[in-house]
């Protein structure tokens, strides 16, 4: 995937990521053979409607999905000093003590239940920064320094978990991912519970902080929120991703209808949903997924569609549209 993020080499790899979830009666498809490279310096926004698979991308490479999960496939994690890691691979114990926090930080979607509910935010924060090797001395001004950056007042510090509104907890937990610095960031919706203020200023600090050289998969079903701030879009359909290009290219020139009706769906545009649902990911038709709401489909998706280069990024569609193709 060609991005204007430099010849740096990629700090991910991700290649044929696939995620099952056994049911009793039915396999989930989740993710379906994800491809895609983040480099130190990008954010990335990975869009897509509700229940396409993003926030379970972002739990496997975390090694954080439950144990009817099956995950296969390679996501090759270059840490800048460390020995390169396959976060699919690795076992949970490296995970733990080498990755999560450390190296790839998670802003996750629940921020309320992924709180230790028996400690203040204070507490939380301090614990983060100790735990990756800040120094005690100054640890206490580090933790409202964080705090100040995600718009949290020193006085929100000593509360408890439960005591906070959802935007409060949503930035507690965007300050904790944040404090050890990671290279690699996963944001899970970082910004919902915020008001509009709030949403600009959060996104402005993940775009601040890959500017400073850290690399950000932003997971966010707000395009106006990819628009802003990230350099390169993937947009997810029922668990594969479908286009893949950078941003203004895919704002400009969408090449797969999917893509082009979530952009016609936006209120500064035609403001006209996407017609039909997306497809139920235990019964996913044999060719591509998305040709029932397509108005282009023709015998020919009935075959699935392979990813293909087409000058500025993928598209994943036997008929693209156009516009998109034009480099
Ligand atoms: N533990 C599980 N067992 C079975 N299916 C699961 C499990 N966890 C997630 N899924 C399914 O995997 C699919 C992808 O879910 P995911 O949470 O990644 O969607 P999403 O794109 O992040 O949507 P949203 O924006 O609503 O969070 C959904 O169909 C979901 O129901």
């Amino acid at each position: 995937m060609p991005t204007d993020a430099g010849p740096r080499p990629a700090l991910l790899t991700v290649d044929g990521l696939t995620v099952r979830f056994r049911l009793p009666d039915a396999v989930v498809h989740a993710v379906t053979d994800l491809r895609l490279d983040l480099h130190p310096g990008e954010l990335l926004a990975v869009v897509g409607e509700s229940g396409c698979g993003k926030s379970v991308l972002a739990h496997a490479l975390l090694g954080l999905l439950p144990r009817n999960a099956t995950v296969t496939g390679h996501a090759h994690l270059h840490p800048p000093d460390g020995t390169p890691v396959d976060l699919v691979a690795a076992g949970e114990r490296h995970l733990a003590r080498h990755v999560r926090g450390r190296v790839v930080g998670l802003v996750p979607q629940s921020p309320a239940t992924a709180l230790t509910p028996v400690r203040t935010g204070r507490r939380l924060l301090e614990e983060t920064l100790r735990a990756h090797g800040h120094p005690r001395r100054d640890v206490a001004e580090a933790a409202e320094r964080a705090a100040a950056d995600v718009g949290l007042h020193p006085a929100d510090l000593d509360r408890y978990p439960h005591e906070l509104s959802g935007g409060m907890a949503q930035r507690l937990a965007t300050a904790l991912a944040l404090a050890p610095d990671p290279p690699l960031l996963l944001a899970d919706e970082p910004t919902s519970g915020l008001d509009r203020p709030l949403v600009e200023h959060t996104l402005d600090l993940l775009r601040r902080r890959c500017d400073a050289g850290a690399a950000v998969l932003l997971i966010t079903h707000d395009l106006a929120a990819a628009r802003r701030v990230a350099d390169t879009v993937a947009v997810m359909y029922a668990s594969r991703v479908v286009e893949h290009r950078p941003t203004p290219d895919l704002f400009d020139r969408p090449a797969h209808p999917y893509t082009a009706g979530l952009l016609d769906a936006l209120p500064d545009r035609a403001f006209t949903p996407v017609p039909g649902h997306p497809p139920m990911l235990t019964d996913l038709p044999a060719g591509c997924a998305f040709a029932p709401r397509c108005h282009r489909a023709t015998d020919t998706c009935r075959t699935p569609p392979r990813p293909t280069a087409d000058g500025t990024g993928q598209v994943a569609c036997h008929h693209p549209l156009t516009s998109g193709a034009a480099a």
